[in-house]
């Protein structure tokens, strides 16, 4: 592929709900678009698309739309038109000078691997070396943390109806064991989990083992985001797994983790791991470790969410991820058709060449903020 032209997009979306975590609250996200042109020998010329899914502010992780937008305009993007990749490979090679940034690196990446796949004529599953019996992928949603119990209640009753397979909530030191019993009392054995993001310390061990009388699927990122040796303590304390999300950062912090035993489940994001070919390098470490894994989501557009649904298809995916459908977080997603999931929980693997959805053009400009564009 020898790329002839690459757009930069700054979106910001508003959210259907506000969404609450431990460390704050959003009712708009930020992301950008990557949009690559590139020409095949054989294709003739194709466009790929990938999204950055930092947001706004440093509170997930240090990335924010901002420093992507300097790292990729200052150090990656401009360089690229004119470039020849025969494979990701060699994209690897080209911007594996710049340290850290995974997310702005995996935009790119992933556009990559769409346009890649469109010049294959393959669907997007197989450029990510998916299984082709996954056809239908089971997903789960995540509730943020909500003003009451009933609000909580209420919320999982219509996300429980929509026919998601699999319930996370978001807890926090305080709002933990009340909304679980809550749920539990309800809705019975649901699969169930807590994601934390890492809101607690070791010192709440006691308070976490309260939580192992619930059944839960898993505990999501208890602990600090850069924490590997305190996550493998607290897991020797509980009965309940405990997933990595934000301490595994690229391939070597997952071997690290793997080898220490801080986790029993690792939730893969290819923006947090710095793209698609390390998130399969993850899943097959962690295949080789016994270790589940599943999909996790920072509420992308379609076009993200069109990527997660083609690392799903590898085989290590056993549990439902975080990809909902677009309308879990957005009144207009940027692609059409939105990404929909079935009364059965599952959202269906597209077949088509690329994404298999079609990024509407009107609508990213609608969102933009702020674009750049750079030519052969
Ligand atoms: C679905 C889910 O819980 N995602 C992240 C947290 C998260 C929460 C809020 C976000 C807002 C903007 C961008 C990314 C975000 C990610 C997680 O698994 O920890
Ligand atoms: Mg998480």
């Amino acid at each position: 592929l020898t790329i002839t032209g690459v757009q930069l997009f700054w979106l910001r979306m508003p959210l259907v709900a506000p969404f609450e975590t431990s460390y704050g609250r959003v009712d708009r996200r930020e992301c950008l678009l990557v949009r690559l042109e590139a020409r095949h020998p054989e294709a003739g010329v194709v466009e790929g698309w990938g999204e950055v899914v930092a947001d706004a502010d440093p509170g997930y992780s240090y990335e924010t739309t901002g420093t992507a937008w300097h790292v990729l305009t200052e150090f990656i993007l401009p360089a690229l038109p004119g470039r020849t990749f025969a494979t990701p490979g060699q994209w690897r090679a080209a911007c594996e000078w710049v340290r850290g940034h995974p997310m702005a690196k995996a935009g790119v990446e992933m556009a990559l691997l769409d346009a890649r796949s469109r010049a294959r004529g393959v669907p997007l599953w197989q450029e990510y070396g998916g299984y082709p019996a996954r056809r239908r992928i089971p997903v789960g949603v995540s509730v943020g943390i909500q003003p009451s119990l009933d609000a909580l209640l209420a919320t999982v009753e219509r996300f429980l109806e929509q026919g998601y397979r699999r319930i996370k909530i978001k807890i926090k030191p305080g709002y933990e064991v009340e909304p679980v019993r809550a749920l539990r009392q309800r809705f019975g054995s649901i699969p169930l989990m807590v994601d934390a993001n890492a809101a607690y310390t070791l010192a709440d061990a006691g308070r976490l083992r309260v939580l192992d009388d619930y059944g839960l699927m898993m505990i999501e990122q208890p602990l600090h985001e850069d924490d590997l040796l305190d996550h493998a303590a607290l897991q020797r304390q509980l009965a309940t797994p405990v997933c990595l999300d934000e301490s595994v950062k690229h391939v070597h912090g997952a071997r690290e983790a793997l080898a220490l035993g801080s986790g029993r489940i690792v939730n893969i994001k290819q923006g947090r791991v710095g793209g698609p070919i390390d998130a399969r390098r993850i899943h097959d470490l962690c295949r080789r470790y016994g270790i589940p894994v599943w999909c996790g989501g920072m509420l992308e557009t379609g076009v993200g969410r069109a990527h997660n649904i083609a690392l799903t298809t590898l085989p290590g995916f056993t549990l439902p991820g975080d990809t909902s459908g677009s309308d879990r977080y957005y009144h207009e997603d940027v692609i059409d058709p939105a990404v929909r999931v079935g009364p059965d929980g599952t959202v269906e693997v597209p077949q088509e060449p690329g994404l298999g959805y079609r990024v509407v053009p009107e609508r990213v400009e609608k969102y933009t903020l702020r674009h750049r564009s750079w030519h052969a």
